[in-house]
């Protein structure tokens, strides 16, 4: 019997030998016992001699052969555990998939997160640094009226006192406490008060956590679809009049989305809104307002409190008993793209309103640098490689900050891979001479796997960048500030953190790879012109 294990061929043979030799010696035993002992002897002694000793050899390596095996099926267990440390399950969680009850389906989620976090440790003290660093603290705030949004009354300037506040005291909102004292200010107004011609809020502003707690936390009184915009989302309504736009989850947060899709038929995506708002306030600009995660139970915080009839009318429960809903939009608002709760919580974005039009209308700008949102024509940017030329004599980007802000723009768009920029806003009141608001950042990081090269066109074609904003850039690529990381360490503080980390692992890396992107893109035009630096920090060294 020959057993086929490499390397024990020969072995092997030793066996088939001794087994035959043991038969033969069996039978001449046989033979001895009748006949005569002598001539048994003599048939049988070399043969004989040497089966013993085969079958002493077989034994023996019977014995080593089963050691061996004892060994491997114990390393055999130990892979497969190492394997389980490693490899979480690969679980199916795509739109149509998404009928499961929460627990599991969190629970699945979570482990696969839990490792990345492992990957990358999550490093707060470098968030600290950098936000420490005196390229941070440039900014003083401003000291003319005029670089306001808003004015707060004083008491007896127009004849109005504090009953000017109250409103018709709706059920479910909370009795007015606050006056023209700034103290007594909801963290939403505040939020508004501070906004200046420069930024939306300074920077460490320490009402921003407290508006963010409180749009994670505080009861909804209502919910009502927001017009305008091509995809669902709510305006939420809290019981101390502040209003959030809520954007609910229609994907995964570490599906990449689908190579087909157009940039203007992709789905738009709550972490995206959250990881553009951390993003923007990382680079210095702070021209996203604050934005949040949040679990919505689709019922008690939408269906039971909404005024909007529309609305309420697509709610429906699906196969599995989970609450769907899709409203109206002219993007994917139908029963197949509804948004479900598993089986009624919901998780989106909520972010912070700006104040009212009424109270500080915006003004929407095109993006000279907008797509032809069209699946075959190409925008005039896109073959006209001295296209910036002519923007750069056309106002408002003639004169002031205008062009070095758009560039801040294509920076952050082209880290989050945004390639829907087609408008933005400025608050009117602030004529040219103000920031642009970074609204509408649904549609980023949708793919880590691949960059978008042309969305840094604005950069490349008109060569010009503020010092502040290189300098910052320049900072996020060191080691003791990299982008990654501090980006991993600000989403850390979301409290939809704790489900999942806010950005896949391969988004952070994305984000230090395109850094090093822009940086070199940068390098290109300073070795071929002089004037790419626009000064804005002149006090500062270096
Ligand atoms: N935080 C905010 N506060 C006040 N208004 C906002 C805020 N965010 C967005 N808006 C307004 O809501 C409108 C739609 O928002 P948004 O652009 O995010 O939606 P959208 O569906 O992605 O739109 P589009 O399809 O045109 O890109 C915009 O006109 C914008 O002015
Ligand atoms: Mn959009």
């Amino acid at each position: 019997m020959t057993v086929k294990i490499r390397g024990a061929t020969e072995t092997g043979k030793y066996c088939h030998t001794g087994l035959h030799c043991s038969v033969y010696f069996g039978f001449s035993l046989a033979v001895a016992l009748r006949t005569d002992w002598k001539l048994t002897m003599r048939v049988c002694r070399h043969r004989c001699l040497l089966g013993a000793f085969a079958m002493l050899l077989c034994a023996s390596v019977a014995l080593h052969l089963l050691v061996a095996l004892f060994l491997l099926s114990a390393h055999h267990t130990t892979c497969e555990l190492s394997q389980c440390l490693f490899t979480q399950p690969h679980d199916d969680l795509t739109s149509a998939n998404r009928s499961h009850p929460a627990p599991s389906h969190v629970a699945a989620v979570t482990g696969r997160w839990k490792q990345e976090v492992r990957a990358g440790e999550v490093n707060i003290t470098k968030l600290e640094a950098l936000f420490s660093h005196a390229l941070y603290n440039l900014h003083a705030p401003p000291s003319h009226d005029d670089d306001w949004l808003l004015k707060v009354r004083s008491k007896g300037s127009e004849g109005h006192n504090e009953e000017q506040w109250l409103s018709d005291s709706k059920e479910g909102y909370d009795p007015i406490q606050w006056n023209t004292s700034t103290e007594t200010h909801p963290p939403w107004l505040r939020f508004h008060l501070g906004i200046s011609r420069w930024q939306l809020y300074q920077h460490r502003d320490a009402n921003v956590a407290v508006l963010l707690q409180q749009l994670a936390i505080n009861r909804i009184v209502s919910a009502v679809q927001k017009t305008g915009g091509t995809q669902l989302k709510l305006v939420l309504t809290f019981p101390n009049y502040g209003q959030a736009l809520f954007k609910p989850m229609k994907q995964e947060r570490y599906e990449e989305t689908n190579m087909n899709l157009f940039y203007f038929s992709d789905f738009e995506r709550h972490n995206a809104e959250i990881a553009a708002f951390h993003l923007d306030r990382i680079l210095g600009f702070r021209r996203v307002p604050p934005v949040v995660g949040r679990l919505i139970d689709v019922i008690k915080e939408i269906k039971d409190v909404t005024t909007d009839h529309k609305l309420a009318r697509t709610f429906f429960t699906s196969p599995v008993g989970n609450t769907c809903f899709y409203g109206q939009c002219s993007y994917y608002c139908s029963t197949e793209h509804a948004v479900c709760g598993r089986p009624r919580t919901l998780e989106g974005s909520l972010a912070a309103m700006l104040p009212d039009l009424s109270l500080s209308p915006r003004r929407t700008w095109r993006n000279p640098w907008r797509r032809s949102y069209s699946r075959s024509k190409l925008a005039l940017w896109e073959t006209t490689p001295t296209y910036c030329n002519s923007v750069k004599k056309t106002p408002p980007y003639d004169q002031g900050t205008r062009l070095v802000d758009l560039i801040d723009m294509t920076i952050l768009d082209f880290l989050q891979s945004n390639m829907d920029r087609h408008h933005y806003e400025t608050f009117e009141i602030f004529g040219n001479n103000t920031f642009l608001i970074h609204l509408d950042n649904g549609r980023a990081f949708g793919r880590y796997s691949k960059d978008e090269p042309s969305i840094l066109t604005p950069l490349v074609q008109c060569c010009r960048i503020r010092r502040s904003t290189l300098s910052r850039l320049r900072l996020l690529s060191l080691p003791e500030y990299r982008l990654s990381d501090v980006m991993r360490a600000s989403l850390s503080h979301d409290p939809l953190a704790t489900v999942a980390p806010m950005l896949a692992e391969p988004h952070l890396s994305a984000l230090d790879r395109r850094l090093d992107t822009v940086l070199q893109a940068i390098q290109r035009c300073l070795l071929q012109y002089g004037d790419v630096i626009y000064d804005d920090i002149p006090n500062y060294p270096g």
